[in-house]
């Protein structure tokens, strides 16, 4: 999990001149989002642009400059010609736990009593509109604009998914909510518009935006809609379904918006919510940041109401937003950056993937450098050449990737991208035959470097099996893979050059406690994408067994903590082709079980919460997220860090490698430097090695 955002920085403007600067390059890119989609800005530098806006004029309050995005809805750089019948706003930010507290303690002062019910929603990444229904029948679209008026954008009516052109009762009313594209609409759009024009859209969220203003494409795509509000039409209609409207609690009208017909994120995992403390409104808060890398759709946030009309009524509005929601921030999840040069590696299996390489970008928290392209056809379908500024996204612990290019940024000096002509590890040739290009020679093109990997200290642990070694077993033709080791005969060992008695009998004594390794180890040997040595522990705990994983679909496999629905696919498709080698690894006698764990339900459904683990009651750790930082030493020394993580799981707990106000203890080594205070400010309790050894004496 990520930590929570610190409170974001900003662009320091040294002068008047600079200021001025400032405002018009931002003027220009909100001009640019909110029009056609095409700002050079991502919203990280936009936002910072802004809050350096913001900081200098509060210091030169007498320079303010008129077209200064402050305190505008949508910067101040669009505007409309059909009035809402009541204002569209934004909405303020808050960054963290602590700004939330703030901003609820603030309005139940300024209510002078408690705010007994908040409604908790996904903040959707598009753009706000307003559908006008008359009698049931769709009748006019209008986007937010300057806030108080917008544009017509009627034409999109019957595109827009969720979205219906007749409500199920013949009501008239005016609903609110947001336009956006899911990942799938968002796909479909760049094929169509490359197809047309060659180029392509930045990300979801300007596509949607210029989708919905495009009025004369050849081509048409799909938008996706969700409501998150419903106002009397016209705004002081006496009817009695006006006056529920005014009335009834924000949570009750989205049951009725849902009723009629439209689209509400209730049927997503991210339903809406209804929370009566702020604790309740943060544990929400939390589980929607965590299923944000699992949504078909973008969020940017979640968005926090008091739920009550009465407490709306009283809390008001101010010129930008209104004083009954915030909007609690998520980090930015995509970033701007140059894409500098497009390798090609070849994977365990012989798949040869082109990898992006980026001019370094920090996105939610860590510093990108590389980014997956998929695969030759994808950069063709995405039309990015060398030198391409491009969106890149990266959420959580998923793998960075190249979203697009931004075309409208091309300078002329972009080039062509150039393809392999022969497998780049070993020069034999390439099968293009499907979209994922691979070696001719499969496995075997990389087998010395899986090999070498599954022998290694955190996987099978072969002591003394180096990969000059494991070069001469494949050259004498004696493995093609690393199951082969446990079928090596003493006599073949003793064929090859430098090789004596005394070490053969050592590495087949090493290979022969290589078979009682726990399942994690074996199953991290195999080297399936995605599953590095933590991945593979929660895997070995979850399911227990390796016939319990081989047993498992899609959504069993998703079961796993951490494991996406791109990650499970990837996972299955790789066992698939692995079954042979792993039936080789059971003929041989290796161990296929995790000690600790129990085999999970075949059908998660059934079991509850669909975990195999064991019941951790009565461990040392049960229940407890834990963090192991700096030189482990005393007791610990001899453990690797993966060792150490095992230990932890063994126990109860759960390994983790950041601090965040879930961590229950961290265990502190020698120079446990930013972990150490960070667990300190958090009042996380912190451990020496001695004391943890203590702790789980009866697991070392
Ligand atoms: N990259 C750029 O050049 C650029 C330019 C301008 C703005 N921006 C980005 O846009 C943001 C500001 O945009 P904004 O003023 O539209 O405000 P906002 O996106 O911060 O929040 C207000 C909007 O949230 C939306 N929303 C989503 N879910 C909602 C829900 N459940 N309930 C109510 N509203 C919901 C509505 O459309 C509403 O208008 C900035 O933070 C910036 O990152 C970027
Ligand atoms: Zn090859």
């Amino acid at each position: 999990m990520n930590d929570a955002p610190a409170a974001p920085a900003l662009t320091a403007l040294a002068d008047q001149a600079a200021y001025a600067a400032a405002v018009q390059l931002a003027v220009d890119a909100a001009a640019a989002y909110y029009g056609p989609g095409t700002s050079p800005l991502d919203d990280d530098a936009y936002d910072r642009l802004v809050r350096g806006i913001e900081a200098y004029e509060a210091d030169h309050p007498e320079q303010v400059l008129p077209d200064s995005p402050t305190g505008k809805v949508a910067g101040g750089a669009v505007s409309g010609d059909v009035p809402h019948t009541a204002p569209m706003l934004s909405l303020d930010n808050v960054f963290d736990p602590d700004g939330l507290k703030r901003w609820t303690a603030g309005l139940e002062r300024r209510l002078g009593r408690p705010v007994t019910v908040w409604s908790v929603e996904p903040k959707l990444d598009g753009l706000a509109i307003s559908a006008r229904y008359r009698r049931g029948r769709l009748t006019r679209l209008v986007t937010r604009g300057d806030g108080s008026a917008g544009e017509d954008v009627s034409h999109a009516i019957g595109t827009i998914v969720g979205l219906p052109e007749r409500l199920a009762e013949p009501v008239t009313v005016e609903i609110r909510g947001e336009v956006m594209m899911t990942a799938e609409q968002f796909e479909a759009a760049c094929a169509k518009r490359t197809a047309h024009d060659g180029t392509t859209f930045a990300n979801p969220r300007s596509a949607a935006a210029g989708t919905l203003r495009a009025q004369d494409r050849p081509y048409v795509c799909e938008l996706t809609f969700f409501g998150y509000g419903a106002l009397p039409l016209p705004p002081g209609d006496a009817s009695d379904l006006a006056e529920r409207l005014r009335t009834l609690p924000h949570s009750q009208i989205m049951e009725q918006v849902a009723a009629w017909g439209v689209a509400t994120t209730a049927a997503t995992p991210v339903a809406g919510i209804v929370a009566t403390t702020v604790q309740e409104v943060q544990a929400r808060i939390e589980q929607i940041a965590e299923a944000r890398t699992t949504l078909p759709f973008g969020i940017d946030g979640i968005v926090v109401k008091a739920d009550l009309a009465d407490d709306q009524n009283q809390a008001g509005f101010g010129s930008r937003a209104p004083r009954w929601a915030i909007a609690y921030k998520l980090p930015a999840v995509e970033k701007i950056t140059k894409l500098i040069a497009v390798e090609w590696n070849v994977g365990r299996t012989g798949i040869i993937a082109p990898r992006a390489e980026l001019k370094p970008v920090e996105i939610d928290g860590s510093v990108v450098t590389y980014a997956t392209l998929h695969n030759a056809a994808d950069i063709t379908r995405r039309g990015l050449m060398l030198g391409d500024s491009v969106t890149v996204y990266k959420a959580g612990d998923i793998i960075p990737r190249v979203q697009a290019p931004l075309v409208h940024l091309r300078t002329g000096t972009e080039q062509p991208i150039a393809f392999p002509q022969v497998c780049p590890n070993c020069g034999d040739a390439i099968d293009s035959s499907q979209e994922r290009w691979r070696c001719v020679r499969g496995r075997a093109c990389r087998a010395l470097a899986s090999i070498t990997y599954a022998a290694g200290r955190d996987q099978l642990d072969i002591e003394t099996l180096a990969a000059s070694r494991i070069q001469q077993l494949l050259d004498a033709g004696f493995i093609t893979d690393f199951a082969d080791l446990f079928t090596v005969t003493r006599e073949q060992l003793l064929t090859l050059e430098r090789m004596g008695a005394t070490s053969a009998d050592k590495l087949l004594a090493a290979i022969e406690t290589a078979k009682t390794r726990p399942l994690n180890r074996v199953f991290c040997a195999l080297g399936v994408r995605g599953t590095g040595r933590s991945m593979s522990r929660r895997i070995a705990r979850h399911f227990g067994s390796m016939e319990a994983i081989l047993d498992a679909d899609a959504d069993a496999v998703q079961a796993v903590d951490g494991m996406g629905v791109e990650k499970a696919k990837l996972m299955l498709e790789e066992l698939a082709e692995l079954r042979p080698l792993i039936g080789k690894l059971i003929a041989a006698g290796v161990s296929m079980t995790e000690p600790g764990a129990v085999a999970a339900p075949a059908d998660p459904a059934a079991g509850g919460e669909g975990t195999g683990e064991a019941p951790a009651a009565g461990l040392p750790l049960a229940g407890m997220a834990v963090v192991a930082t700096g030189a482990m030493t005393g007791p610990l020394e001899a453990l690797s860090r993966n060792q150490v993580n095992e230990l932890i799981e063994r126990a109860g707990g759960k390994a983790s490698s950041s601090v965040s106000a879930k961590t229950s203890l961290l265990v502190a080594g020698e120079k446990a430097g930013s972990k150490r205070a960070k667990a300190e400010g958090l009042g996380v309790r912190i451990v020496t090695c001695e004391e943890f050894a203590d702790l789980v004496a009866g697991f070392l």
